[in-house]
């Protein structure tokens, strides 16, 4: 291998990683990971490229109960990548805040500016600075590129941006970013492969995993996204609830006499499927329970992408194309099933056989809408990222 870039993604309940070699200047995936089900049923699993597994190991939740416990595991089992002449490591940083809309090498003035968003991502922002931090320290000879989940929709009009409160709170940052914009990004070039006229259309993409937003597309540029200022807003998640009136924060505060500590954690680690269920943030263990509860949670979950879905389109002025993606988008039939017949009022229609099949495309021909099953792929829109940002490196092929 002559250099490879190495790719790190950490998600709410999940860390994911690829590793690239450059030849002839294109990128080549020669190992593809993830560590999934962190603090439910954590699984370290890694596939080189030609799909043979190198690791498939599972842990107790115990074990891994956290982001920090699974990078720490699967670093010490990347070490042994250290034979790699490693040119680059791209990480996914969530926020980006109002300064960066483009991905950026980091220094460490760059890395004490995005660590003023923690808060803003709690769940997210410790953990894909924390290992940029380390690596400054440890390989300072290789370059650290940050690209964010934001950038992809700081295009947004105004009026979708801005909140309907004094517009200093916007000038000094309380905005609409929206969130998953490095998946975004990958499914809008991709469908431009796969279906380029509906690529030149309206599309709304259903980014369900632990972390679930949608996006508005008109000619693959985002125009509105579920998301806001955090990652909380919108359709309900793992753990984190979706759309709710500040005035319930208000109450909490004022009535219940929470902290802002105690705010923080019911809403990023206390709600969504987990709040609802009572039984787990995990889909696939959602999906297996009998209990009522498990079966509300997904009404609601379903319910909710519904309505925003219908917001989306009335953002877009009608709408071409429906696409699934992420853990939740790409595995699950059901709750695919169950997403389009919300969409029914907008002329879909669900090829029921296709969808079981895990097919790419889940409409009838006869459908107003195309319905797209697209697995994303963050982690290569970060090693092209990383690899624009680098250039082309000596000793590389090109
Ligand atoms: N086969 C499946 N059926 C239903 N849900 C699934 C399946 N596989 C994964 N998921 C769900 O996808 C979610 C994780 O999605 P992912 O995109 O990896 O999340 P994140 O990147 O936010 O950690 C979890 O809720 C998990 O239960
Ligand atoms: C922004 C966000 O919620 O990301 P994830 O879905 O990876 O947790
Ligand atoms: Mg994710």
């Amino acid at each position: 291998m002559t250099g490879a870039i190495l790719v790190v993604n950490a998600g709410s309940s999940s860390l994911k990683f690829q590793v690239f070699s450059i030849e002839a200047a294109e990128l080549v995936r020669q190992i593809r990971g993830q560590m999934d089900g962190i603090g439910v049923r954590p699984h370290l699993r890694a596939f080189a490229s030609d799909g043979a597994s190198i690791i498939d190991r599972a842990y107790s939740a115990k074990e891994i109960l956290d982001l920090p416990a699974a990078i720490a595991v699967t670093r010490d089992w990347l070490r042994e990548l250290e034979g790699l002449e490693l040119l680059a490591t791209g990480h996914r940083v969530v926020h980006g805040g109002p300064d960066f809309a483009a991905p950026v090498l980091i220094t460490d003035d760059i890395l004490d500016r995005l660590e003023e968003y923690q808060d803003l991502a709690p769940l997210h922002q410790p953990n894909n600075l924390a290992p940029i931090r380390l690596a400054m320290q440890i390989r300072r000879d290789v370059p650290q590129v940050a690209c964010f989940d934001t950038a992809f929709h700081r295009g947004h009009p105004l009026v979708a941006d801005q909140y309907a409160i004094p517009r200093a709170y916007y000038d000094e940052g309380v905005r609409r970013y929206g969130f998953h914009g490095l998946s975004y990004e990958y499914i809008a070039e991709r469908l431009r492969d796969i279906a380029p006229e509906q690529a030149q259309g309206r599309v709304i993409v259903a980014h369900l995993g632990s972390g679930a937003s949608m996006c508005a597309m008109n000619a693959g540029r985002s125009v509105e996204s579920t998301m806001g200022f955090t990652a909380l807003d919108g359709l309900p998640m793992g753990t984190r609830p979706g759309q709710v009136d500040p005035g319930v924060v208000l109450y909490l505060i004022s009535q219940r006499g929470m902290s802002a500590d105690e705010v923080t954690d019911l809403f990023y680690r206390g709600s969504g499927l987990k709040g609802l269920s009572g039984i787990s943030s995990d889909m696939r263990e959602i999906l297996a329970s009998d209990a009522p509860e498990a079966a509300f949670a997904i009404d609601h979950f379903v319910y909710r992408c519904g309505l925003n879905a219908g917001m989306l389109a009335a953002a877009l002025g009608g709408l071409d194309a429906f696409v699934f993606t992420a853990g939740i988008g790409e595995n699950s039939a059901q709750i695919r099933a169950r997403i389009v017949s919300t969409l029914g009022w907008l002329g879909a229609e669900l090829d029921v056989k296709a969808n079981e099949a895990g097919e790419a495309v889940i409409s009838t021909p006869e459908s107003r809408i195309a319905i797209h099953v697209i697995p994303t792929d963050e982690e290569l829109m970060i090693a092209r990222h990383t690899l624009a940002l680098i250039g082309p490196k000596p000793g590389v092929t090109t």
